[in-house]
């Protein structure tokens, strides 16, 4: 509690150094880390208020008499209080309800929450904004608007996705120094930063050429929807696949003449001919492939080579299929048809989804959104980055044909889902900044050799 305070007063006092504090602590531990940030606010010289509710767990009953004795008076804490002390005020901490919070809010607390969003002060809430649960994307009532969470020992689902996120504001990770065995379950995911990712990346040697590059065979397209192949492939040309071949029952538009086109009646028939004579370095099936995607997918993964598994080969009925180099790639629609379940139930709770996902199809998997989340057997990655334009027709196949490069170059599923993922993030950003909501999948095709570059330059600029 005590680190936890002080790394609440600390973000006051960088994002709002002058004016009054009014703080807010309510009767639990969140209520006892508004207290100790009160205690060091003051001791910074910094003007503060704090109203609290009356204490119940020991260390805030704790904090409150320090309080006391450092010369700051505590008043009551109700909505009356609010509004009076709010004027006058610079910014407001939060410290209500934390993790603690079980829905619905009860009528008084909902009450100082209103108080609170109608002050017109920007808040910084402690560890989750009050009325969110932090379990969920989803909102379960009413809550506070934050400018600033400053969330303690790892970030929880409620911080990351949906309109949870949104209440949340600009969200900061404060580590806390706790005993193992503290960290709760849902602070297992990670972010890994641009730096993290750019280690991760293939390098070639000089004498490197299209034969060591990876081979990577895309099996996707239908009469009508022939473009989604044509995007992967453009996708792993763009990320350095040595040599992308596009297998497909429909005839493709010429969208790079570098992409080698096998259009066949039958596709698991010409695939079958052409594995028997050498297998690729990777695959990626599934892009507009419609009915025949499953048989095509078990023929697939029966070789045992990595493989991006996307669109319509993310179904049911290959649960428990997967191996260590696969890769599956569903958005919450796919993923709740895989999971048996509602849309609704994914979008809640992500982490779990992504992590549920896992356990029942293996490899490692990409839940794509804002922010996307990669599960592999060793733990939950959280994406960053990436453009509001990029919710458009395509990007889904840019990102598996990237995602399979990856592999064809050597990266093992969790660190190809990984890197794939931040390098199809920097490119929307970079083509969003020029297109905005205008932007295509081809162009954040065309914008994947710079992203690489801005990853591999954060190493030196530690970003
Ligand atoms: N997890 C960690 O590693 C750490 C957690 N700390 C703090 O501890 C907090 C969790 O503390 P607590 O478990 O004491 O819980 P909270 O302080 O979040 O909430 C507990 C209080 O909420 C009330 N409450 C619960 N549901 C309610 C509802 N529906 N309507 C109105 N009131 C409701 C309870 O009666 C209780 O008084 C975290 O959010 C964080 O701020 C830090 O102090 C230290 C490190």
């Amino acid at each position: 509690m005590e680190e936890a305070g002080r790394a609440v007063a600390d973000a006051v006092q960088d994002s709002f150094p002058v004016g009054r504090v009014l703080l807010l602590a309510g009767g639990g531990a969140n209520g006892g880390d508004a207290l100790v940030a009160a205690r060091h606010l003051a001791a910074l010289g910094r003007e503060v208020r704090v109203l609290a509710a009356p204490a119940r767990h020991p260390l805030t009953r704790a904090n409150r008499k320090r309080l006391g004795a450092v010369g700051v008076r505590v008043t009551a804490l109700n909505a009356a209080a609010v509004v009076r002390e709010s004027s006058g005020a610079a910014v407001l901490v939060d410290g209500l309800l934390g993790t603690g919070f079980t829905p619905p809010l009860r009528p008084e607390l909902a009450e100082l929450v209103a108080a609170v969003n109608a002050s017109g002060l920007p808040v910084v809430a402690i560890d989750v904004p009050t009325g969110l649960d932090a379990t969920r994307a989803d909102l379960v009532g009413v809550t506070v608007q934050a400018a600033q969470t400053v969330t303690l020992s790892g970030l929880k689902t409620a911080l990351l996705f949906g309109p949870a996120a949104h209440q949340a504001g600009e969200v900061r990770l404060a580590a806390l120094r706790l005993p193992v065995g503290w960290a709760q379950a849902e602070a297992l995911a990670t972010r890994p930063t641009r730096t993290d990712v750019a280690r991760l990346l293939p390098v070639r040697s000089a004498d490197a050429h299209k034969g060591t590059a990876g081979r990577v065979w895309v099996v996707g397209g239908h009469p009508g929807t022939a473009g989604a192949a044509a995007l992967a492939g453009m996708g792993a040309l763009r990320v350095g696949a040595g040599l992308v071949t596009v297998y497909s029952a429909a005839d493709m538009p010429l969208v790079m003449p570098e992409l080698m086109m096998q259009r066949h009646e039958d596709v698991a028939a010409a695939l079958a001919e052409a594995a028997a004579h050498s297998l690729p370095d990777a695959v990626c099936l599934g892009m507009g492939l419609g009915p025949h995607a499953p048989a095509l997918a078990r023929l697939i993964l029966g070789w045992g080579i990595p493989c991006v598994l996307d669109a319509d080969a993310l179904q049911p009925e290959l649960a428990g299929l997967g191996h260590a180099g696969c890769v599956w790639t569903p958005h919450p629609g796919e993923a709740a048809r895989m999971l048996n379940c509602t849309v609704a139930e994914i979008t809640r709770d992500p982490l779990a989804a992504a992590r549920a996902l896992q356990e029942r199809y293996g490899g490692a998997v990409i839940l794509k959104g804002g922010p996307s989340v990669v599960a592999q057997s060793g733990g939950l990655w959280v994406s960053r980055g990436g453009h509001p334009g990029m919710g458009s027709a395509g990007m889904g196949d840019t990102l598996a044909g990237i995602v399979a490069a990856l592999l064809g170059q050597g990266l093992s599923a969790p660190d190809a889902a990984l890197c794939g993922v931040t390098l199809h993030a920097r490119a929307g950003e970079r083509a969003g900044a020029r297109h905005g909501y205008g932007l295509s999948a081809s162009d954040v095709s065309g914008e994947l050799g710079a992203a690489w570059l801005d990853v591999v330059a954060s190493v030196k600029e530690g970003a």
